[in-house]
C-alpha cells in the first residue's frame, strides 16, 4: 500500500504519529510519503497545495490527514486553499462520518443511549464551492454572497451511496435539509431521494429539517441509521454527533471518491485544536479510527477489525483519569498484542 501522509497543523502531527504507529503494527511495510502541507510551509514558501503536490498525491492508494488550520493564518486560506482544494480536486464526493458509542464510553446524553449511525455528507458542492463574492467591502453598504451549488448529478450520487449503505445496515435513511426555506436546493434533494428510493424498496425513508435534527441528535440519536445531507449541514451535524458519541476526539471520517479514480482521504472530524496543541493531550483515537476506515476502504478488513477491537478495549478500560496522547497510543498497541 502506498500511503500519502499529511500531518498538517496543530494537533495533526501528534495524532497522526500515533495513528501511523498503530497502522505499522497491524500492517508492516506500508510505504508512506509525507507531504509537508499546512501553515508552516505556507509561511515559509507561500505555497498551499501546488499542482505538483496534487500529482504526487494522486500516485498513492490513499491519504491520511491530521488537520489543517492555524490561528497565524487568516481563516479560510488554509481551509479553502488546501483542504477543500484537495477534496474537490480528488472528487471526494462521499464524506463518510460514522458515529458509534463504544461500550464503556459515557455519552453526555441522559441514559447513555445506543448510538450507531453513519452520516453521508455531500463533499464537493453546497455552500462550500466558493461561489460568491463581496462588494463595497468594509463600508456600511457591504454585500456578501455565498451561493450554495447543488447539481442533480452530485446530489444523486451521494444519495445512491447513502441508500446502498442503509441497505447493508438497518435499512433506514434520513434526509436532513431545510426544504421549508432552501426550496430550490431542498426540492431537488427531496426529489433525488424519492427517485432513488424506488431502487431500494426495502429501505425506509425519513426526513428532518436541520434545525429539528439538532434536537433529535441530542434527545433521540437512536432513531438514525444512515443520514444523507448537504455539505454544510453535514459539517455541523457531525460535530454534534461526535460530541454525543463520547467526544470529538473519537470521531473519524473518510473523504471518498466512490468511483475509485482518485485516492480517498481519511482524517479525524476534528480540527487542529490550537487550544491544546503541543500539550500531548489530544486524543489520537479519531485518527486511529480514520485508519480503520482507510483499511476497510482498501479491503484490509481483518487489520481494520483488529484495530477496532484494540480501540474498544482501550475505551472500555480508560475510566475517568485523563490519559495523554502517547499513553493512548501505548495502550492500543499493547491491546493489539
Ligand atoms: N479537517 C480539518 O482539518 C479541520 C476540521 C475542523 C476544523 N479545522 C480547523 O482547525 C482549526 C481549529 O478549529 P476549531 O477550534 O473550530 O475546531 P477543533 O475541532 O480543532 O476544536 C474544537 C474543540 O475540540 C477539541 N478537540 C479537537 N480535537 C480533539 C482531540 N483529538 N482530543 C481532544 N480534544 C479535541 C479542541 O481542543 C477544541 O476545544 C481551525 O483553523 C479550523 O478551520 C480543520
Ligand atoms: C476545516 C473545514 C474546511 C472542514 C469542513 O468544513 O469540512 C472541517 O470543519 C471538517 O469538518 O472537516
Ligand atoms: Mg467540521
Amino acid at each position: 500500500m502506498k500511503l500519502a501522509v499529511i500531518k498538517g497543523d496543530g494537533i495533526g502531527p501528534e495524532v497522526i504519529d500515533v495513528a501511523l504507529s498503530v497502522l505499522n503494527q497491524v500492517l508492516p511495510g506500508v510505504e508512506t510519503t509525507e507531504f509537508d502541507l499546512g501553515a508552516q510551509r505556507y509561511h515559509r514558501t507561500g505555497d498551499l497545495l501546488t499542482d505538483e503536490d496534487l500529482d504526487a498525491i494522486r500516485r498513492h492508494d490513499a491519504i491520511l490527514l491530521g488537520a489543517i488550520g492555524d490561528p497565524s493564518v487568516t481563516p479560510g486560506i488554509l481551509e479553502r486553499g488546501l483542504l477543500l482544494k484537495m477534496r474537490f480536486a480528488l472528487d471526494h464526493h462521499v464524506n463518510l462520518r460514522p458515529s458509534k458509542l463504544f461500550p464503556g464510553v459515557t455519552s453526555p446524553l441522559a441514559g447513555n443511549p445506543d448510538i450507531d449511525f453513519v452520516v453521508v455528507r455531500e463533499g464537493t458542492e453546497g455552500p462550500y464551492t466558493g461561489n460568491g463574492g463581496a462588494i463595497r467591502v468594509g463600508t456600511p453598504h457591504e454585500i456578501a454572497t455565498e451561493v450554495s451549488v447543488n447539481t442533480r448529478f452530485g446530489v444523486e450520487r451521494v444519495v445512491r451511496d447513502a441508500f446502498a449503505r442503509a441497505q447493508s445496515r438497518r435499512k433506514h435513511l434520513t434526509l436532513i435539509h431545510k426544504t421549508n426555506v432552501l426550496t430550490f436546493a431542498g426540492s431537488m434533494w427531496k426529489r433525488a431521494v424519492d427517485d432513488v428510493a424506488v431502487e431500494f424498496p426495502d429501505v425506509t425513508v425519513a426526513y428532518n429539517h436541520i434545525d429539528a435534527a439538532t434536537i433529535y441528535m441530542v434527545t433521540d440519536p437512536g432513531r438514525y441509521d444512515v443520514i444523507v445531507t448537504d455539505n454544510l449541514f453535514g459539517d455541523i451535524i457531525t460535530d454534534i454527533a461526535g460530541a454525543v458519541s463520547g467526544g470529538i476526539g473519537l470521531a473519524a471520517s473518510g473523504n471518498i471518491d466512490a468511483t475509485g479514480t482518485n485516492p480517498s482521504m481519511f482524517e479525524p472530524v476534528h480540527g487542529s485544536a490550537p487550544d491544546i496543541a503541543g500539550q500531548g493531550k489530544a486524543d489520537p483515537t479519531a485518527a486511529i479510527l480514520s485508519v480503520v476506515l482507510l483499511l476497510r476502504h482498501l479491503g484490509h478488513d481483518a487489520e481494520a477489525d483488529r484495530i477496532d477491537q484494540a480501540v474498544s478495549a482501550d475505551l472500555a478500560s480508560r475510566g475517568d483519569t485523563p490519559v495523554t496522547t502517547a499513553e493512548i497510543g501505548t495502550r492500543i498497541r499493547v491491546a493489539l498484542g
